[in-house]
């Protein structure tokens, strides 16, 4: 049975960058893992409409926190047995996003902290309901909002097809993102967690494989 990691971070904080780089070391390393980026678009109804609600469509759905909430944590319900496949067949599982995104966005979003009710209602409703895994640790990769705000406008310039979105056009909800993100860590959230910047990242994932 692998450990499930979770990398979580602001839109654009490198998240994507990090999983493949831990990846590829803990390969070198001996260790087999398994990687799972969710929104899982393109394979998840619920993910493709809720990335579509972002970027304007389906009228006021997008204004709605908790059912944006749901149609997350519906995409990761739905990915719960490739989950554990993964848990049962690789010593390390890392989840690009997870359900602390949902938690930290929602508060966010409600202008809430880390002991808010919508949190709860994400755990309850994820680990509770939809009996997902609870992550062995969870990494905030600490890279504040004007740097990540500036990746993601960065990688929409080069990349049409990765537009930014309405989240990630709202420099107020990412700053708040953040400090919910903090709160999270600071109360270890459902699990340990550490805080990593870029150079740190790996090494710590790693040091949970020990
Ligand atoms: N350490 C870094 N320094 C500078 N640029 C970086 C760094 N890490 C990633 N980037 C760049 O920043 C952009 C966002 O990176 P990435 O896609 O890994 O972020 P992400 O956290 O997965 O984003 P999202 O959650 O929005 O999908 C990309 O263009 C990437 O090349
Ligand atoms: C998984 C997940 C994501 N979100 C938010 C975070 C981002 O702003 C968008 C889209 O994610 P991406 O990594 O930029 O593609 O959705 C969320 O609120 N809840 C979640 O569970």
């Amino acid at each position: 049975m692998g450990i499930l990691v979770a990398v979580e971070g602001l839109d654009g904080a490198g998240k994507r960058t990090i999983v493949g780089r831990i990846e590829q070391a803990a390969a070198e390393r001996g260790a087999s893992v398994s990687s799972i980026a969710f929104p899982r678009y393109g394979e998840s109804i619920t993910a493709d409409i809720a990335s579509e609600a972002l970027h304007g469509r389906h009228g006021d759905l997008r204004e709605s926190v908790y059912a944006m909430g749901l149609l997350f944590a519906l995409d990761r319900a739905a990915a719960r047995p490739l989950l554990r496949q993964a848990l049962a067949e690789h010593d390390l599982v890392l989840c690009d996003r997870y359900t602390a995104s949902n938690a930290a966005y929602n508060a966010a979003r409600l202008g809430q902290g880390a002991e808010s009710e919508v949190v709860s209602w994400v755990a309850d409703l994820e680990f509770g309901r939809f009996g997902l895994p609870v992550p062995d640790h969870q990494l905030l990769l600490g890279v504040p909002p004007e740097v990540a705000m500036g990746r993601a406008v960065g990688r929409a310039e080069t990349d049409a097809d990765r537009p930014v979105d309405s989240y990630e056009r709202d420099s107020d909800l990412q700053r708040r993102v953040y400090r919910v993100y903090g709160e999270l860590v600071e109360s270890n959230w459902m699990s340990t967690w550490s805080w990593a910047d870029g150079d740190n990242a790996v090494e710590q994932v790693l040091a949970q494989l020990n």
